[in-house]
């Protein structure tokens, strides 16, 4: 672990999957200190467990997760963010930094729903965090000082990846890397499954899958190939890839992804104006 950590304090609102996976990230990474690190999370029993496996600090309620903060993430449902942020509205002050995680909600909700009471950052950070290869998106935000911004980037690179792109493009993005690691892991469910079917032990066929599709994404990302070309490599004139490749076209499997990942991105859009709606009616 880096000798010096930072002397910033990270509140986490909710300590579920993806609050964990950051959480765990952050910590491995030693970027800050488990003891500057302060969660709530309504499920008692699961917050415990985590500070008790993590050494973070418990805070009593949400306000004081705040309080306790100097960046707080924000690791709630969708659907539980209007509740949660008129709940800590009156304990956030101008020097803080909330970062929502969220699917489908907008700064400009939030910044709504808190009276712009602090400055605001949308992310979509993803679960491989956990072992620091994460995938996370920052929107462009000028709200924020270059020191402030440097900050949050910091605790972003301890989880993996960082790319910044403008808003309406987090949809996609949901789709792509933030929803991504379930459609990778039912690949490579699959993909031991055909090997089962061909013959191979259970745990053998989890361990080749898995080990050929970090293989190839580290092929990929080192190599600057196009995934195009690496299939071309693999598949000799009339051997056995290409009868794969010719299977996989035939069930649709390009087009099956594709439309997977466009209906994600409709849902995260949908996810957002369903909210943005539900919070338009309560404050008629
Ligand atoms: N799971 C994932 O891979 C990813 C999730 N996200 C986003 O992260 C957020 C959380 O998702 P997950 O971690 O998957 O959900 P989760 O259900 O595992 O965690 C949510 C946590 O919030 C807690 N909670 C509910 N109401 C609360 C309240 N009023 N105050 C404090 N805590 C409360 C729940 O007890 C639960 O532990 C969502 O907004 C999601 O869009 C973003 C990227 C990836
Ligand atoms: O399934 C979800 O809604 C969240 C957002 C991205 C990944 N998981």
């Amino acid at each position: 672990m880096p000798e010096e950590r930072k002397s910033y304090s990270l509140g986490f609102i909710g300590a579920g999957n993806m609050a964990s996976a950051i959480m765990r990230g952050i910590i491995t990474c030693g970027i800050v200190h488990p003891n500057n690190i302060c969660a709530f999370d309504v499920d008692l029993d699961k917050l415990n467990r985590l500070s008790a496996e993590l050494g973070i600090r418990t805070a009593k309620d949400n306000c004081q997760v705040v309080s306790n903060s100097d960046i707080v993430i924000l690791a709630v449902k969708p659907n539980t963010y209007s509740k949660v942020l008129l709940e800590i509205k009156d304990c956030l002050e101008e020097r803080h930094i909330l970062i929502s995680i969220a699917a489908g909600i907008s700064v400009d909700f939030i910044k709504q729903l808190i009276g712009g009471r602090c400055k605001v950052v949308r992310t979509m950070p993803n679960t491989p965090a956990l072992v620091g290869e994460g995938m996370t998106a920052l929107c462009t935000n000028h709200d924020l000082s270059p020191k402030e911004l440097e900050a949050v980037k910091e605790i972003l690179h301890s989880l993996g990846k960082v790319e910044e792109v403008p808003e309406n493009l987090m949809d996609a993005v949901t789709a792509v890397s933030g929803s991504g690691p379930a459609y990778v892991a039912m690949f490579i469910e699959a993909m031991a499954d055909g090997g089962v079917l061909a013959g191979l032990p259970r745990d053998l066929a989890y361990r080749m899958a898995i080990q050929t599709v970090i293989g190839t994404a580290r092929l990929l990302s080192e190599w600057e190939k196009h995934p195009g070309e690496v299939k071309d490599m693999v598949s000799s004139p009339g051997g056995t890839t290409i009868e794969a490749v010719r299977h996989l076209e035939k069930q649709g499997f390009r087009g099956a992804v594709i439309e997977a990942v466009n209906a994600c991105a409709l849902k995260s859009q949908a996810l957002g104006k369903t909210i943005n709606h539900v919070k338009d009616e309560k404050t008629r």
